[in-house]
């Protein structure tokens, strides 16, 4: 079969969570020993997983960490704070278990897969996932990223890692990147898409300082004039301008969204692969968790766009799925509340009288 209708038959497979698991989650959430909706935004996170899951008392004790590495032909326009050689250079360290992501996952219990989708280097490491699509994108200021093919091929190795793992047990995937560059692929692709300015959209990323950031988008807006992507195809755009680590965390989030898996999404690079999985697949929002809002300038508008509401603010800026597996503990919090509290009736608890009902 060919790689597009590979694709294609995967995006059918997206139908939705089940109303009726989520219904029952909900009825039950309100029996609970609590004023009604005094959990907040817990109560409408378990619920969601409910009907993600089908399962009407989730319990998601198997998850991982998909971290997709790429390098970027863009970089050498001078857009990033840190050299292109820090991307293999933090395979390694994510390999060796030193990065925060490592730190973060052992701290909720999730495993860290690394997968090199597209780094710029001869990679070997026995727990090293080898998928690479080609040694980094070209550089968009100068052409086209990739070609359609490579832009689903990379969509396909995500999918197919998921899949895996979903045949080992794992239950809830996090997406997760690392590709010195990556940002301004993200601002294009979501400039592409949904015609934000390239001013709007563009941040700092590992630090670049004012005069970079300029630089950053005036080769964003060069980008998107030479390349033309076409805003109606999502895989026109993630060609043309994206990057190799977005296209696998698209089809990450396509896989989980259908094998009934919650993705969680981590910062600014990652929400841009739910923009394109969104558009891919309309379905797939209601299996994506955002985490956290990014201090990458562009991040909370992105999320807008996609009606996101994340979890956490907490100023971080580094992606490799670090905000997306801090926000695994507020999961399990939520999926404890549903599972552990007693109802008004078996703590023996009175329901509170409904309101302008006078009791005698
Ligand atoms: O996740 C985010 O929101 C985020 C924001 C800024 C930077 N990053 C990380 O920093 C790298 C990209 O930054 P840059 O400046 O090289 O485009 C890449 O490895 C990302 O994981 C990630
Ligand atoms: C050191 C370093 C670690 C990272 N992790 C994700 N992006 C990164 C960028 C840099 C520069």
């Amino acid at each position: 079969m060919r790689n597009e209708q590979v694709l294609e038959q995967l995006i059918r497979r997206i139908t939705g969570p089940h109303e009726q698991v989520a219904a029952e989650a909900a009825a039950h959430v309100d029996i609970l020993t609590k004023p009604p909706g005094s959990l907040g935004k817990l109560e409408e996170l378990v619920i969601r997983l409910a009907g993600i899951t089908g399962q009407s008392r989730p319990c998601l004790e198997r998850r991982a960490v998909i971290v997709m590495a790429a390098d970027h032909g863009v970089v050498a326009e001078g857009v990033s704070a840190f050299p292109a050689e820090v991307t293999p250079q933090m395979v390694l360290n994510f390999l060796a278990g030193g990065a925060a992501v490592n730190v973060l996952a052992r701290h909720a219990g999730a495993d860290v897969l690394c997968v090199d989708i597209g780094v710029n280097a001869d990679l070997e490491h026995p727990e090293l996932i080898s998928r690479k699509v080609r040694k980094g994108t070209a550089n968009m200021a100068k052409g086209p990223a990739m070609t359609r093919d490579e832009a689903i091929q990379a969509i396909l190795v995500g999918a197919e890692v998921v899949t895996s793992e979903v045949d080992r047990g794992t239950q809830i995937f996090v997406t997760g990147e690392m590709g010195i560059g990556n940002t301004t692929a993200s601002a294009a692709v979501m400039c592409a898409l949904t015609g934000i300015s390239p001013a709007s959209a563009v941040g700092r990323g590992t630090g670049i300082d004012d005069v970079g950031l300029q630089r950053k988008a005036t080769v964003v807006s060069q980008a998107l004039s030479l390349n033309a992507p076409h805003a109606e195809d999502a895989l026109d755009v993630l060609s043309k301008v994206g990057g190799l680590e977005i296209a696998g965390l698209t089809g990450v989030i396509l896989a989980a969204s259908a094998n009934g898996c919650p993705v969680v999404i981590d910062g600014f690079i990652s929400t841009a692969a739910a923009l394109i999985a969104r558009q891919l697949a309309p379905a797939s929002t209601a299996y994506m968790i955002a985490s956290h809002t990014s201090d990458e300038s562009g991040h909370a508008a992105l999320l807008r766009e996609m009606d996101l509401k994340p979890m956490l603010d907490l100023n971080m800026r580094l992606g490799e799925g670090t905000g997306g597996v801090l926000s695994l503990h507020l999961i399990d919090a939520a999926c404890r509340i549903l599972n552990e509290m007693a109802t008004f009736a078996s703590a023996g608890v009175s329901h509170g009288s409904s309101q302008g009902e006078v009791s005698s």
